[in-house]
């Protein structure tokens, strides 16, 4: 592979353009970054050169510090990087520091280390596109080239801590609007306008400003101070797990409290200190694992192009089939929506809207654009309009015998390049397909509730689905802005079945005498979104149940048969939709605690013919947490060794993306390696010496 450089060139105008090479994203390698240094001296040193423009080449300016160096340094491949020396001696010194003018000509991407090489120059030009931003702290690490200093004193402290702690990134018009950049203008014009603003600085008709120096944005001490200490708040409150986001508040105090020089060597000492951290490791394997899933061997590797996909058919238009088509209409696909009757079409229509509506009431789209992406749904109650379809998805309830029919019918109205593809959750796709000869074509389409929200797509194949369904469902999944995940077909795909254990094991261990909601503080504690129970709550008890059957059915080894479910269901207690679960809710659906769930508990004991043991209650969080995740652990090395799941990273992002599972923990696998495989394999042995489990009565 190429090393990433710098060019350099110099005009007639007296300007050197040092343009940073290194494809796909011009990454600041060590080797970009000591290129930039040597060519930045050339251009000092050389008399024919007045002043200097940076760029990036092909329409991007830089997407940061090289995130592949960050990997080898913490398996310990390469040694640290000299943060103090890149920002100080190359950023500060070397670029800030010239004795001639600099400025950088961005487009398209300026982030991370990028966007701090840019904010060192003596000024900025953009095109409005540009994407300017600091999401370091995604990684689990802060800025490190200077930009915890400089970009508070070029946007002020509210609107840098914003974007720093949220890793938010802004486009050029924004930064224009807010100081980051001078001036926009469109990209033909980009390098011709740095250049003349360069000689401009020159020449003093326009101002030569040391960022790191500027004052005027920042606000006075007294205010700076309480508008750190509400972000200390607001960042401990997001996640109370992590260290980084008060580093890096630290860091930024401490350059508004004792001069940005200061805050320039604390940067550089926590950075360095934070590239090998666990967070950071985690938080690196989770940017390279979710990039990974869509590499399939056996199938993105055969050199096939994904087909032109534009017109979507849905059938049913219920939560899950109104969910899928706005995820569809607000990513420009026409959709036709297919129901049995004109109520429920107009119930999945109304779903749609109030989705949409959603959006322009949260100030993400505006009416215009309302009008525009609703105008993409046609509502149907028949399959003529199928004839020209180039995807459907079939999200009507979960019964295989209607399916087995709608495949059929759907094989005899849709031409035949038709991608014919099931959002069934469990049931088996060669099931569905049976009554067809179309089975190269039938693939699953999995979403998760709330589909226009969540980013997991589960894309599953059976023996039969051709590669060139899979290459075209991928696609299709990144232009809707998904993440997919190639698994096989079997009870549960890759997901739901890893995950099947979380809800098994918490209500086994309920019935041996620990607290539903000790249970669910230790999961929300360890940084799950919700505890097993909250969760029932929020899915269902109908749903629960359901699952839970067709688990028993497929893997009747290894369940739990806890009555607790179908006891509270007698009582039409079946989660929030009824405001009465595990937990009670108010009319806002605000959870509480609810003691009369005891009796349920007590009763569901009896019948599992166990006794609570008063050792259990005793237990910490940690071993809570483990007792919970480790049958689940246990599971995903099931859908690995089966090749369900081909890469044990798949089933990372699978569990950050689809079930909550803390991102900064790198996903199942990679926390269950974090333990080790010895240690997982001893207390799963520990248990189940300790828990004889009974296998005697009804299904969850
Ligand atoms: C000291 C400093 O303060 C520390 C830093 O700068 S840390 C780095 C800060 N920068 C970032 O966090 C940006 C990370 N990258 C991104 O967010 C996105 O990749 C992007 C917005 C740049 C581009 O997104 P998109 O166009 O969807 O392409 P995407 O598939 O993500 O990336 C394209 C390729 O570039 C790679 N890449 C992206 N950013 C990279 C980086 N900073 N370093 C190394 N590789 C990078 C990706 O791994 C991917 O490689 P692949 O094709 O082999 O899978």
């Amino acid at each position: 592979m190429e090393k990433g450089r710098t060019t350099i060139e110099v005009g007639d105008d007296g300007v050197a353009l040092i343009s940073i090479v290194n494809p796909p994203v011009n990454s600041l390698s060590i080797d970009v970054l000591y290129s930039l240094k040597d060519n930045y001296e050339q251009a000092l040193r050389r008399d024919d050169v007045k002043a200097i423009v940076v760029t990036g080449a092909r329409g991007k300016f830089s997407g940061g510090f090289d995130i592949s160096a960050f990997s080898s340094i913490q398996g310990g491949k390469i040694g640290q990087p000299n943060a103090d020396f890149i920002s100080i001696e190359i950023v500060t010194n070397t670029l800030e520091g010239a004795r001639k003018p600099s400025v950088a000509a961005i487009d398209g991407l300026a982030l991370g280390g990028g966007l701090e090489i840019a904010m060192a120059c003596h000024a900025r030009v953009s095109t409005s596109n540009a994407q300017l931003g600091l999401p370091e702290l995604q990684l689990g690490v802060i800025p490190g080239f200077g930009g915890t200093q400089r970009l508070p004193r070029l946007v002020g402290l509210t609107k840098a801590l914003e974007m720093i702690l949220m890793s938010k990134s802004i486009k050029g018009e924004e930064a224009y609007s807010l100081g980051l950049v001078d001036s926009i203008v469109p990209p033909d014009r980009l390098v011709t306008t740095a250049r003349r603003w360069a000689l401009d600085i020159v020449e003093f008709r326009r101002p030569w400003i040391r960022s790191l120096f500027k004052t005027d944005k920042l606000e006075p001490l007294g205010e700076a101070r309480e508008i750190l200490k509400f972000a200390r708040a607001q960042a401990q409150k997001q996640a109370a797990n992590l260290q980084h986001p008060l580093v890096c508040i630290d860091v930024i105090e401490e350059g508004i409290v004792s001069g940005p020089l200061a805050g320039l060597q604390k940067e550089a000492s926590s950075f360095q200190h934070l590239l090998t951290s666990d967070t950071c490791k985690s938080l690196v394997h989770v940017f390279f694992a979710q990039r990974a899933t869509s590499k399939v061997s056996g199938i993105t590797d055969l050199g096939l192009k994904a087909r032109n996909i534009r017109k979507i058919a849905i059938l049913g238009g219920g939560l899950m089939g109104s969910g899928i088509a706005t995820a569809f209409i607000m990513n420009n696909y026409s959709v036709i929506l297919k129901e049995v009757n004109e109520d429920f079409l107009k119930a999945g229509i109304e779903r749609i809207k109030g989705n949409l509506q959603n959006q322009v009431k949260k100030g993400k789209m505006t009416d215009e654009k309302f009008e525009k992406t609703f105008s993409l749904l046609k509502g149907v109650l028949d399959y003529e309009s199928f004839r020209e379809v180039d995807l459907v998805i079939e999200a009507v309830i979960e019964n295989v015998s209607l399916k087995r029919q709608i495949f059929y019918d759907l094989e005899k109205y849709c031409p035949p390049h038709c991608v014919l593809s099931s959002n069934t959750s469990t049931i088996d796709l060669n099931l569905i397909g049976e009554k067809t000869s179309s089975q190269d074509r039938i693939v699953g389409a999995h979403f998760f509730s709330p589909a226009h929200v969540m980013p997991l797509l589960e894309i599953v194949r059976t023996n039969k689905t051709s590669p060139q369904v899979v290459v075209d469902l991928l696609d299709v999944g990144k232009k809707i802005r998904k993440t997919p995940v190639v698994v096989g077909n079997c009870t549960g795909f890759a997901v739901n079945r890893t995950f099947f254990p979380y809800t098994q094991s918490a209500l086994l261990f309920v019935d041996r005498g620990l607290d539903v909601y000790k249970i669910d503080h230790a999961c929300t504690k360890f940084g799950m979104p919700m505890g097993p129970f909250r969760m029932i709550d929020l899915v269902g008890f109908g749903v629960g149940v359901a699952t839970g059957l067709q688990y028993l059915q497929s893997f009747p080894d290894r369940c739990y048969k806890s009555m607790l479910m179908p006891l509270m269901l007698e009582d039409k207690r079946s989660g929030e939709v009824t405001l009465k679960g595990f937990y009670k809710y108010d009319k806002r659906r605000k959870a509480s605690v609810d003691p009369e769930i005891n009796k349920y508990i007590e009763k569901s004991r009896k019948m599992a013919g166990v006794t609570a043991d008063p050792e259990l209650l005793k237990i910490s969080d940690k071993d809570i947490v483990e007792m919970v995740f480790l049958p689940v652990v246990n599971e995903a090395c099931r859908v690995l060794d089966e090749g369900i799941s081909v890469k044990a990273s798949d089933l990372d992002i699978a569990s950050i993306m689809g079930m909550g599972f803390p991102p900064y923990r790198g996903g199942i696998i990679f926390w269950a390696d974090s333990l080790g495989a010895s240690y997982v394999y001893n207390r799963l042995e520990e248990w189940k010496k300790d828990m004889v489990i009974s296998s005697s009565h009804a299904p969850i």
